[in-house]
């Protein structure tokens, strides 16, 4: 099918729900502001396809932000399946990669960024070092500086954008002066690092109008997923580039699922970007994925009542209660003695892959992951205990390889162009000449085409493409110094006798039957996903909300369990201890038996 034909197909079926189907027909600025499973993600990418298709003459393209990098993996693959591989023509990814690969790396000298021609990006321990140098000129105490410092300085960057601003430095000084001492730090060491990739490329925007027009050149239009989560920087460089200089904007998103108040997210932010005359804004109503007295319990859970329905002949759904006395060990052990088994013999067809567990915590999710052991049953950890960051992308590029491998030789899932291109946008620094691009490309296929085999042992595997493909460029790269720690990391976590030992090709990329397995992770990254089957976790007082919390906190744990709850499509059970429940089941339980469900 051609593109073009594949998104016209794809648009029928929001022909029946007359939200999707204006946005779809927007022409000018358009934020699609509605909830979960309401097909927010869906319309995006759709509509992408389409302005690429018939609004936007090649060469120029469109910018896509997205949250993190397991949101532009999402994205990325729903393109795919509309017949659009990323390319020169289409950005997708974090606001930190589009200021760092589209603002930093290409104008930082013409935009007078007074940054080093020869800079780099800070990997974790350099940045360590940078603050503690910092702090010994600026507080000089003998505390700690990353136990209480670090947090409280991220989030001083993060919310004091203008530096020239008279609320930089009176807010709090101290913590002024660290963030300055900071950067200076690093910059002496030729470094950036993070936080300062959105902040530079603000500045350079900003100060520069003819760089607004640049970026409106080449992206006419720029698309935001998640836009509750994306915080101040990205907020004032859509109002600079898309208000100001011209470039058409496309945003989704939900301000009852903004969970990153915590780094900085804030979603009254959206509601002011939606609440502006020049933009329209869709609400949606219907939640596809939930069944309806999911959809109808989840405003309990959420505490709001936001007038959501499933579609007419949806299935209803089931909600549990499963209040528990014991350990956390021995609550999870329950899950894959009692309830998991059962479901299975109860909902046709239900497998592994279908089923979720989510908690609010990562330790919490280890007595899952044992329990699952002790039982037999195979689990992928998508938190921040998997076997390596979820949001590398230079591990998602080699799990793409690995599954070419495995199948996609014969397949074409996923054809050996896209991992080229894939892997040139990785190396874009260091693949610069077409010279480059064709030996980079030669050497990847008589790799991957002598490896053809899903049994392979993924240590022989990682070290070998490691040393023949990726170690000349992780060297020479000024970006990748993290990256090149997380491949270091779990090549060693595969080497013989450590916990990856063993691991196959087939079980490393989730192919054939290591792919259907139970998901456990937290709550917070299992948003933009759905499941059969969901188990919420430690839904106790004291884990959520956590002791202590503040208002502010409260009110977003509060929205965390409402993007867990509504991860169910059919049913979903809530664990808590029976002595000591989180106040958001206690309330739903109530909700719920009062009738009003
Ligand atoms: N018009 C439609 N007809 C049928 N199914 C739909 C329609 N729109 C969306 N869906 C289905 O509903 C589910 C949720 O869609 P999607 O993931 O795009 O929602 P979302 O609004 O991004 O959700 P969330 O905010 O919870 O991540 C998907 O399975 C999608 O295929």
């Amino acid at each position: 099918m051609s593109e073009r034909s594949a998104y016209i197909k794809a648009a029928e079926s929001l022909r029946g729900n007359s939200g999707q189907w204006a946005a779809y027909e927007s022409d000018g600025h358009c934020v699609v502001l509605a909830g979960p499973g309401s097909g927010k993600t869906k319309t995006l990418t759709i509509k992408l396809a389409r302005m690429l298709a018939e609004d936007i003459e090649e060469p120029r393209g469109l910018a896509c932000i997205t949250y993190n990098n397991e949101c532009a993996r999402e994205l990325e693959q729903r393109l795919n399946d509309l017949g659009i591989a990323p390319g020169k023509r289409i950005f997708i990814g974090t606001v930190h990669s589009f200021s760092l690969t589209q603002i930093i790396l290409p104008y930082s000298k013409v935009a007078r960024l007074g940054l080093p021609e020869d800079f780099a990006v800070a990997n974790l321990q350099e940045q360590r070092d940078a603050l503690e140098r910092a702090y010994d000129r600026v507080i000089g105490r003998d505390e700690d500086p990353h136990r209480m410092w670090k947090g409280l300085m991220e989030r001083y960057r993060r919310s004091h954008l203008n530096r020239a601003a008279a609320a930089f430095h009176d807010d709090d000084a101290t913590c002024a002066q660290l963030v300055l001492a900071y950067e200076e730090e690093l910059r002496a060491q030729g470094l950036i690092d993070f936080d300062d990739m959105p902040l530079l490329a603000l500045r350079a925007l900003r100060e520069n109008k003819w760089l607004r027009c640049a970026i409106r050149a080449k992206y006419p239009v720029l698309a935001v997923d998640e836009y509750q989560d994306l915080g101040s920087a990205l907020h004032s460089m859509v109002l600079g580039l898309c208000f100001s200089t011209g470039i058409r904007l496309f945003a989704v998103g939900d301000v009852d699922q903004s969970i990153y108040g915590f780094i900085g997210a804030k979603p009254e932010l959206l509601r002011r970007l939606a609440q502006r005359a020049d933009v329209e804004t869709v609400p949606l109503r219907l939640n596809y994925r939930c069944g309806s007295s999911i959809v109808t319990a989840s405003q309990f859970a959420l505490g709001e009542e936001r007038g959501y329905e499933a579609p007419a002949g949806a299935a209803e759904g089931t909600i549990y209660f499963q209040p528990l006395h014991g350990s956390y060990e021995q609550r999870a052990y329950y899950i894959f003695e009692t309830l998991i088994p059962n479901a299975i013999a109860r909902l046709p067809g239900l497998e592994s892959g279908d089923i979720a567990i989510l908690y609010p915590a990562a330790w919490l999710g280890d007595y899952i992951a044992d329990a699952a052991q002790a039982y037999g049953y195979g689990t992928v950890r998508a938190d921040s205990k998997s076997h390596y960051p979820r949001s590398s992308r230079l591990m998602r590029w080699l799990e793409q390889c690995a599954t070419w491998c495995c199948s996609g030789w014969q397949t074409g899932t996923p054809r050996f162009s896209r991992l080229v291109a894939d892997g040139e946008r990785l190396f874009a620094e260091t693949l610069a000449s077409e010279t480059e691009q064709n030996e980079f490309q030669r050497q990847l296929i008589t790799f991957l085409w002598e490896r053809r085999d899903s049994t392979l042992d993924l240590h022989t595997w990682l070290t070998t493409f490691r040393q023949e493909l990726l170690n000349d460029h992780l060297a020479r790269s000024r970006t990748m110094s993290d990256e090149r720690n997380t491949l270091n990391t779990f090549v060693e976590k595969s080497a013989p006798g450590n916990t990856c030992d063993g691991f196959t090709l087939g079980l490393f990329c989730g192919h054939g039957e290591g792919n259907n397995r139970i998901t456990l992770t937290t709550l917070h990254s299992s948003k933009g996903r759905e499941f059969r089957f969901v188990v919420l976790f430690g839904m106790d007082d004291g884990k959520l909300p956590r002791n202590n919390a503040g208002e502010g906190e409260i009110r977003e744990a509060r929205r965390l369990f409402y993007v867990g709850f509504t991860r169910a499509e059919e049913e979903i059970h809530i664990i808590y201890s029976a002595n000591n429940p989180s106040p958001f089941v206690t309330e739903l339980a109530g909700r719920i038996d009062a009738g009003d469900v």
